[in-house]
C-alpha cells in the first residue's frame, strides 16, 4: 500500500485538471486511510485499490510537492457548512457557526433554516425558512463546493431535518457535526419534541459526532435525569447505540461541579474533558461555536480527539477573554469569537493536542553547558532526541535575541522532523516568531493567562510550581503542564529552593495537570523520582545530566533505559 504525504500541511491540494479535490477528512470519507504522523506534522494518506486517475494525481502532488502551488496544483481551505437558524444578535446561530469558523481559519459556507428574532434579552420571533427553500441552498453549496464538514445547528421541523438528511444521502462526502438544538440559552424553544424521532432514526446514525448538553441529552433519551458524571456516561452510552461514532455531552449545566466537565465517548473509550468553569455572562453561543469549531478542526485534518479538546480550549479561552464585554442589556451576552489570538493557518499545523506522555525525558537546554563541550546547540538537540528525548525546552538565558531565534528556527525543524514538542523558555516573543510548539514559564514570567491569549488555544504552555496553590492556579489559568522543583539541589539556577520528594507528591497530588519533576534529577536518582507511585508524574525535567556531559546521546539513552525501567516497574 502506497503512502503520500500532502504537503504543506495542514492544507490540502487539489489538481483543476480532473477535479480530484483532496483533504484528510474527504479522503477519509472517500475510504482512504489517513495517518496523522508525528515525525512529519502533515496527514498522510494510504491508498488501496484506487483508480489510475486518483493514482496519477496523488503522484504528481507527491513529486511536485509545495512547489506545485504554483502551478497546476492550487491550495483549498478547508471548508465547513453550516445549516443552522440566524441569530440577528449574532451571539448564536449561523453568525457563530462564521465567526467561531473564521477564527479557526476554515471557510464557512451556510444553509439558514430559520430566521430568528433575537438579542440578549431572549427570543422574540422565529420564521421558518420554507423547506424546499432550505434544500435549494443545500443543493447550491454542495452541489458546487467542495465542503469537508457539515454541521448542523436549529432544525426548526421535521420536514428539514428530512430534507437534510436526503441531501447528505445524496452528497455523501462530508464528515458531519450535530448540534441538537432545541432551547436557546435564554430558555426559548427552537425545535419542539416533534423533531426527536426524526433526529434518533435519521440525522444521529449519519453523525460523526453529536454535541448535547444536558438538556438535549435528556430530552434525546426520553427525559432522563443527569445528575452526575457518571449519568453523563451512561447518556453518552445510550446515545451512542443510536449510531453516532461519538457522542460528547455537555456537562456545563452539572449542578454541584466547580468544573465544566464534557464526556466524549466513542464506542469502546469514555474521555472525561474538564477545564474550570469560567464564570461570565457572555456565555451565549457557546454550543453552537463548540460544535463549529469541531467541524473545523475536523476539516484541517485534525483526529476527533483532538478536534474536541481544541475546541473546548479555544471557547474556554474566547469566554475568558470576554468576561468583561457589554452588549445587550439583557441577561445572556455574547462574546467575542474573534479574541485576539493569532490564529492564522501557521498556528493550526499541530495535528495532535498536547499529549502528557511527552513529558517522560523533558531535554532542558543551557548555552554556557554546549559552550563548555564546545557543541553547538542543534547538535545538542539531535543528540537528545536521538538518545530518546521526549520534549525538548530551550532554555538560553544569555542569548541574544536575533541568535536565540535563529537557534530557535533550526532547533524547531529539527524537532519537527522527528515529532518531538520543542518549547522556550521565559521568550514568548521567540515562541511566537519561530511557531514553536509552545512555552515553559515560571512563577515571576508572563503570566499563563496572557501567554495563553498570545499564543491561542493549541500551543502548549507548561508552568512551574512549587506548591499545591500554585498548582491549582495553573489548571485556572489553563496550562498544559506544571514543572514541579527543584527536587533536589541543582547548580544549573542559582537559589532555587529544593521542595524534596515529600514536596513533589503532594504538588502532583493537588494538581489536576499532568507533572514534570525538575532539579537535579540524572541518572542516579530518576528511578526514586518515578517511584514516588502518582499517576500524574509524567516524567523527568534534566538539563546538567544531559548537556554538561561529553556525549549527549549516551547520557540521554542511559536516562531513557532508567526511566522506562521505572515505568515498568511502576505499571507491575
Ligand atoms: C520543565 C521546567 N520546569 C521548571 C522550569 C523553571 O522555570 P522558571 O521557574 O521560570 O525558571 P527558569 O528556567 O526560567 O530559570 C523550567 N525551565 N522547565
Ligand atoms: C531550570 C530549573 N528549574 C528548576 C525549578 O525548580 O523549577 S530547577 C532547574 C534546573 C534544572 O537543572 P538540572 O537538571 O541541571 O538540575
Ligand atoms: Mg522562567
Amino acid at each position: 500500500m502506497a503512502s503520500f504525504t500532502i504537503l504543506p500541511a495542514p492544507s490540502s491540494l487539489f489538481a483543476n485538471k480532473n477535479c480530484l479535490i483532496l483533504t484528510p477528512t474527504l479522503a477519509s470519507a472517500k475510504g482512504f486511510t489517513v495517518k496523522y504522523s508525528r515525525v512529519s506534522n502533515s496527514p498522510s494518506i494510504s491508498l488501496g485499490a484506487r483508480s489510475s486517475i486518483q493514482l496519477q494525481t496523488f503522484a504528481a502532488m507527491q513529486e511536485k510537492g509545495t512547489s506545485a502551488l504554483n502551478g497546476d496544483l492550487k491550495m483549498k481551505i478547508p471548508h465547513v457548512l453550516t445549516v443552522a437558524g440566524s441569530d440577528s444578535g449574532a451571539g448564536a446561530g449561523i453568525q457563530a457557526d462564521l465567526k467561531a469558523c473564521a477564527a479557526r481559519g476554515v471557510y464557512c459556507s451556510t444553509v439558514i433554516t430559520a430566521v430568528t428574532a433575537q438579542n440578549t434579552v431572549g427570543v422574540q420571533g422565529v420564521s421558518n425558512v420554507p423547506e424546499d427553500f432550505v434544500a435549494e441552498q443545500l443543493r447550491s453549496v454542495l452541489s458546487d463546493m467542495q465542503v469537508d464538514v457539515v454541521k448542523t445547528g436549529m432544525l426548526p421541523s421535521v420536514g428539514i431535518v428530512k430534507i437534510l438528511c436526503k441531501t447528505l444521502r445524496e452528497y455523501p462526502d462530508q464528515a458531519l457535526v450535530v448540534d441538537p438544538v432545541m432551547v436557546s440559552t435564554s430558555g426559548d424553544v427552537l425545535a419542539g419534541p416533534s423533531i426527536l424521532s426524526v433526529f434518533r432514526e435519521e440525522l444521529l446514525p449519519m453523525a460523526g459526532i453529536i454535541t448535547p448538553n444536558l438538556k438535549e441529552t435528556s430530552a434525546l433519551l426520553d427525559g432522563i435525569k443527569l445528575e452526575t458524571v457518571d449519568d453523563m456516561r451512561s447518556a453518552a452510552r445510550l446515545l451512542h447505540n443510536m449510531g453516532p461514532k461519538h457522542v460528547l455531552v455537555k456537562g456545563g449545566d452539572l449542578p454541584d461541579s466547580s468544573d465544566a466537565v464534557d464526556i466524549l465517548f466513542d464506542g469502546d473509550n469514555f474521555y472525561e474533558l474538564r477545564s474550570p468553569r469560567i464564570k461570565s455572562r457572555n456565555t451565549h453561543g457557546t454550543g453552537c461555536s463548540l460544535a463549529s469549531c469541531i467541524a473545523a478542526e475536523l476539516a484541517k485534518g485534525y483526529s476527533m480527539l483532538s478536534a474536541v479538546k481544541v475546541a473546548k480550549r479555544y471557547v474556554e479561552t474566547a469566554l475568558d477573554y470576554s468576561k468583561d464585554i457589554v452588549i445587550g442589556g439583557g441577561p445572556q451576552g455574547p462574546f467575542d469569537h474573534l479574541l485576539r489570538l493569532k490564529s492564522n493557518s501557521r498556528d493550526c499545523q499541530r495535528l495532535q493536542a498536547f499529549n502528557p506522555n511527552d513529558l517522560f525525558l523533558y531535554a532542558v537546554t543551557d548555552s554556557g553547558m554546549n559552550k563548555r563541550w564546545g557543541r553547538s546547540i542543534t547538535d545538542a538537540v539531535k543528540a537528545a532526541i536521538e538518545g530518546g528525548a521526549t520534549i525538548v525546552q530551550l532554555r538560553e538565558k544569555d542569548a541574544e535575541t536575533r541568535d536565540f531565534l535563529e537557534s530557535a528556527r533550526a532547533c524547531l525543524k529539527i524537532c519537527q522532523s522527528h515529532g518531538v514538542p520543542l518549547l522556550i523558555n521565559d521568550r514568548i516573543d521567540i515562541a511566537l516568531a519561530c511557531n514553536a510548539d509552545g512555552v515553559h514559564v515560571g512563577q515571576s514570567d508572563m503570566p499563563v493567562r496572557v501567554a495563553r491569549t498570545l499564543l491561542g488555544p493549541e500551543k502548549i504552555i507548561g508552568v512551574s510550581c512549587k506548591t499545591p496553590e500554585q498548582a491549582h492556579q495553573a489548571w485556572v489559568d489553563g496550562a498544559d503542564y506544571i514543572g514541579c522543583g527543584g527536587v533536589f539541589p541543582t547548580n544549573t539556577k542559582e537559589n532555587n529552593t529544593t521542595v524534596g520528594l515529600e514536596g513533589l507528591k503532594t504538588v502532583c497530588m493537588a494538581s489536576k495537570l499532568p507533572v514534570v519533576a525538575i532539579g537535579g534529577i540524572g541518572i542516579s536518582n530518576a528511578r526514586d523520582v518515578m517511584e514516588i507511585g502518582v499517576p500524574n508524574l509524567k516524567g523527568v525535567a534534566v538539563v546538567s545530566a544531559l548537556f554538561d556531559r561529553q556525549c549527549v546521546l549516551t547520557e540521554t539513552r542511559k536516562l531513557h533505559t532508567i526511566l522506562s525501567e521505572a515505568n515498568v516497574s511502576i505499571l507491575h
